[in-house]
């Protein structure tokens, strides 16, 4: 197997959606997950490049284990479910400190996962690709079955504090919008549109970790050896 020349980080609470994104997008299905224990990844080739896409445990238990992952990424996707405000306020206390440990030039784009439950659309909360104004690929047009919790513009102030962290100057990075996604792994809804736009953009991140060395990659022989589960999984 070549080695991956990027790599992509899924993070965010428990139930979010990271998986179900992730299995939408690979493998053009919703099927019924399990909460995720430690990590898996899908590789995915890209024009000429392999991005390995990590998929992470959203459970506190796991939460060590976040930073190992993050090591070396081109991109970190911040998951959140629009439905619960918690979840994107657990971004920013929990998650955004683990990628400390990502590239320099590290990309962030911020989602809003599970919008088919507060919107009605077309074919149940909307179809894939659909856009619309405010966020990159839009929001939903018809009246909410649930209240949302979480609005499109306080996904953008939370993309701003990053950049303030991260002390990014607004004008080098990408703009808030195009950077802040709301989708639904259940309908496809701009699943699609934010992986290629993400990977469209982490090239040029590729290129300029190859100009500046050999790439980072997780070295699981840093690591502490995983304890074994019953599930026979790492934890
Ligand atoms: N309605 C709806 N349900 C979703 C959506 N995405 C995920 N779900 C459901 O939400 C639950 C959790 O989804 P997962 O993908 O396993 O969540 P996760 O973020 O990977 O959770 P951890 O692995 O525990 O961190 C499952 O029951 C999914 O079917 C969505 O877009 N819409
Ligand atoms: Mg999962």
């Amino acid at each position: 197997m070549r080695k991956p020349d990027g790599k992509i980080v899924l993070l965010g609470d428990m139930n979010v959606g990271k998986t179900s994104l992730l299995q939408r997008y690979m493998e053009r299905r919703f099927p019924d997950t399990v909460s995720t224990v430690g990590g898996a990844f899908y590789l995915k080739q890209w024009r000429s490049y392999n991005i390995s896409i990590w998929d992470t445990a959203g459970r506190e238990q796991f939460h060590g284990l976040g930073s190992m992952y993050c090591r070396g990424a081109a991109a970190v996707i911040l998951t959140y479910d629009v439905n619960n405000a918690q979840s994107l306020l657990e971004l920013e206390d929990r998650f955004l400190g683990l990628t400390d440990t990502a590239s320099a030039d590290c990309l962030f784009a911020i989602v809003g996962n599970k919008v088919d439950l507060s919107e009605e659309g077309p074919g149940e909360g909307g179809q894939e690709g659909e856009q619309g104004p405010g966020l990159a690929g839009g929001g939903g047009c018809a009246a909410p079955r649930l209240p949302k919790q979480v609005q499109p513009e306080d996904a953008v102030a939370f993309y701003k504090k990053i950049l303030k962290y991260k002390m990014l100057d607004e004008k080098e990075v990408p703009a808030a919008e195009q950077m802040c996604f709301e989708t639904s792994a259940k309908t496809g809804r701009n699943v699609d549109l934010l992986f290629e736009t993400l990977f469209d953009m982490v090239v040029p991140v590729i290129l300029q970790q190859r100009a500046q060395g050999p790439p980072q990659t997780v070295d699981i022989t840093s690591s502490r050896p995983p304890t074994r589960t019953r599930s026979g999984c790492c934890a």
